[in-house]
């Protein structure tokens, strides 16, 4: 500590992160080919995402890039230790986690991510978890007090996602996750996916990066992080975000609110301004505060920071050296 505060003291950099413009990291790319077709960005790209092919050369091609000679080393790695063990060698899923407020485009940035790895040369299998699934069902928030805290470390099973987790590190084959609705607002009862010994999951959520939870009865509870082989934290300003989440909201209207079966299909029926100042409650009461309480404290623990500017195109990579 004393050696810490001497460097801080003397001016030293001790950061740990490697911090790259979008050129700089643009230029780490080098012969990553271009696998993704305008078509399939379309498909990839959720509502109200301008993801461009010029974001995917610049940012994701070269995240691509990274994230094979990660997954090469850890595979290396975990190899090493099975010879030495006199084991059989037996495969181990590289996880990655994707953390980021409400809104900043996790979903997008997931699907990218999964179709480049996917079309990586060893055509290795990935799959796509988000943590939704994971919540608690609406009547359990309601019966709790907890339908305004969505989104919150509470309103999670947690040892739910730890056992589905761990069951995929163990190379588990058909593992069972949950799946949320957006457009019911709730998990849908009975409905599942099957996830069989991927080579690679990446699992999306708010608070996938999340640690605050304190060992119970003096036993230890593993973070979800535990499981991470690399994290990604998707970074953006909180007028950005703010932003980004009304006109989601307000497209939504025009869209998946029209749907009867939308929990929000009453705000389809309101004025614009009516629902420009619910969707600005929504913020505020919810996503705000989870973003200031639980979600951006993470930040610091992520391997890699994709920083957005007003405009969605991410501006800065930063890449942990330490
Ligand atoms: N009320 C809603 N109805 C339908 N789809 C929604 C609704 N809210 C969010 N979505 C969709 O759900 C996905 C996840 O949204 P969100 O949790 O805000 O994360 P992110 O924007 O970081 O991907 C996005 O694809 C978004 O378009
Ligand atoms: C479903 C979510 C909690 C996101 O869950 P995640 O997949 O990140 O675990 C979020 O999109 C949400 O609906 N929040 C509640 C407040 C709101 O309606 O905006």
């Amino acid at each position: 500590m004393d050696q810490l505060n001497a460097m801080m003291a003397g001016g030293m950099d001790i950061s740990p992160y490697l911090t790259y413009s979008k050129a700089q990291w643009a230029d780490l790319r080098q012969g990553m080919p271009m696998t993704l077709t305008l078509a399939d960005l379309e498909r990839l790209r959720s509502l109200n995402d301008p993801v461009s092919m010029t974001e995917v050369e610049m940012i994701y091609l070269p995240l691509s890039r990274l994230l094979s000679f990660y997954v090469e080393a850890t595979q290396g790695l975990h190899q090493a230790t099975q010879k030495f063990l006199g084991m059989r060698a037996q495969k181990m899923p590289f996880i990655i986690g994707l953390a980021g407020s409400v809104a900043v485009g996790k979903s997008t940035t997931a699907r990218i991510l999964k179709t480049l790895m996917a079309r990586w040369p060893s055509s290795p299998k990935v799959d796509l978890v988000t943590t939704d699934g994971f919540l608690l069902p609406n009547a359990v928030l309601q019966a709790e007090g907890l339908m305004e805290r969505k989104g919150f470390p509470e309103s999670y099973d947690l040892p739910a996602l730890l056992a589905f987790l761990s069951a995929i590190k163990a190379g588990q084959p058909a593992v069972r996750a949950p799946v949320y609705s957006h457009l019911v607002y709730d998990v849908v009862p009975g409905e599942e996916v099957v996830i069989d010994q991927p080579d690679i999951l990446i699992l999306e959520g708010l608070n996938v990066l999340q640690t605050s939870r304190l060992p119970k009865d003096g036993k230890a509870i593993p973070f979800v992080s535990d499981f991470f082989d690399f994290s990604i934290y998707i970074d953006a300003g909180e007028a950005d975000l703010r932003a980004w989440y009304i006109q989601r909201f307000k497209r939504l209207r025009e869209t998946a609110f029209r749907d009867p079966r939308s929990f929000f299909a009453r705000y389809a029926q309101v004025s614009e301004p009516e629902a420009v100042k619910i969707a600005t409650g929504l913020w505020e009461r919810i996503n705000l505060v989870n973003l200031s309480e639980n979600i951006l404290p993470t930040r610091p623990r992520a391997d890699l920071i994709l920083r957005k500017d007003s405009g969605h195109q991410v501006d800065q990579v930063m890449l942990r050296k330490l």
